[in-house]
């Protein structure tokens, strides 16, 4: 490997910025399993982490030559006012803006990227003329499931580039209480866990997904953005319709039906947790309820990326199925 590979990168994390009063995020293409229109942006308050990457910084570290330096608390700074002069809506467009500022601003910069989470604030219903309805002032933090958004973008020659692009809906938590199985797996000598027909399956959920067009994740023609809140909708609503197998199963079935619902999506990503409750009272008197408890630490997950190509599969699959009922 040469020199010139090695990553020479530095930058801030945790820049908080809370903006009252962006545009608000309007025109989206609405889905019928989610009731989500777009965003009011009174409150747009965002966790901002940015690295700033270039072989000028080398001297900075194996000098102590700080002339080319620019102070993390000063990328603080231009991060806060940037979300200040931005007139978009998303967090996609909020990063691409700023990532393109600091381009321009520091000749030095080769790559910045930057990684942003959307702190969610959720309207109060409040009493107004004897009617309960969503305050346009008073809201409560959440802490939640969280979007985030993420860039990497590289000077080159003429112009910058997108390298890298991804919109995520992390730490999502959800539980169905019944319509679960998991059997079929391999019984051998370390084998304990029993098979089961109808488990009450909690998973932890990341979701990731990726533009054909980096442009259509920015949010300035709302047509082909896909909000945080319709995955979220979509997610919930496939682990609703479907007997689940495992997670596995699952999560595939929600990458392929994200895909068709939004064709300007390149892949999804999935990154699970299953914390599955543990049976304590299987049998209640007069009643179809259980009791359970949290489980012992060590948790199972699951990582897949689902492609364009498994979506059109599942989709033929499924007409095929459709055909001969
Ligand atoms: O959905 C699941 N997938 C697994 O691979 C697995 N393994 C396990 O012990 N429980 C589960 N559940």
């Amino acid at each position: 490997m040469t020199q010139s590979q090695h990553e020479v990168a530095y930058g801030k994390g945790s820049v908080l910025a809370y903006r009252t009063y962006l545009p608000p995020l309007v025109g989206i293409k609405e889905i019928p399993v989610s009731s989500f229109k777009g965003r009011s942006n009174i409150l747009f308050a965002t966790n901002i982490q940015v690295k700033v990457a270039g072989e000028a910084f080398r001297p900075s570290f194996s000098e102590g030559d700080n002339s080319l330096v620019v102070a993390t608390d000063s990328m603080k700074n231009f991060i806060q006012r940037h979300l200040g002069s931005y007139n978009g809506s998303t967090m996609e467009g909020f990063l691409d803006y700023v990532a393109r500022a600091f381009l321009n601003q520091y000749h030095q910069i080769s790559s910045v990227e930057l990684t942003g989470d959307l702190l969610s604030f959720e309207k109060m219903d409040v009493l107004n003329d004897e009617e309960r309805l969503a305050s346009e002032l008073v809201f409560k933090q959440s802490n939640n499931e969280q979007s985030q958004a993420s860039l990497l973008i590289e000077r080159t020659d003429q112009s910058y580039e997108i390298t890298k692009q991804q919109s995520s809906l992390k730490n999502l938590q959800l539980i169905k209480v019944q319509g679960n199985s998991f059997s079929g797996f391999i019984r051998d000598e370390y084998t304990t866990l029993p098979e089961d027909s109808n488990r009450p399956l909690f998973i932890y959920l990341d979701i990731h997904w990726v533009y054909e067009h980096e442009h259509d994740a920015l949010g300035d023609q709302p047509g082909t953005y896909v909000a945080a809140e319709q995955i979220r909708d979509l997610a919930a609503s496939i682990f609703d319709q479907t007997e689940t197998k495992s997670i596995q199963h699952l999560i595939y079935e929600i990458g392929c039906t994200i895909l068709s619902t939004f064709p300007q999506l390149r892949h999804v990503s999935f990154e699970s947790q299953n914390h599955t409750w543990d049976l304590i009272v299987e049998d209640i008197p007069g009643s179809d309820g259980k009791v359970y408890t949290e489980p012992r630490p060590p948790y199972g997950f699951q990582l897949f990326t689902v492609t364009r190509e498994d979506a059109y599969n599942r989709q033929k699959q499924q007409s095929q199925e459709g055909v001969s009922k």
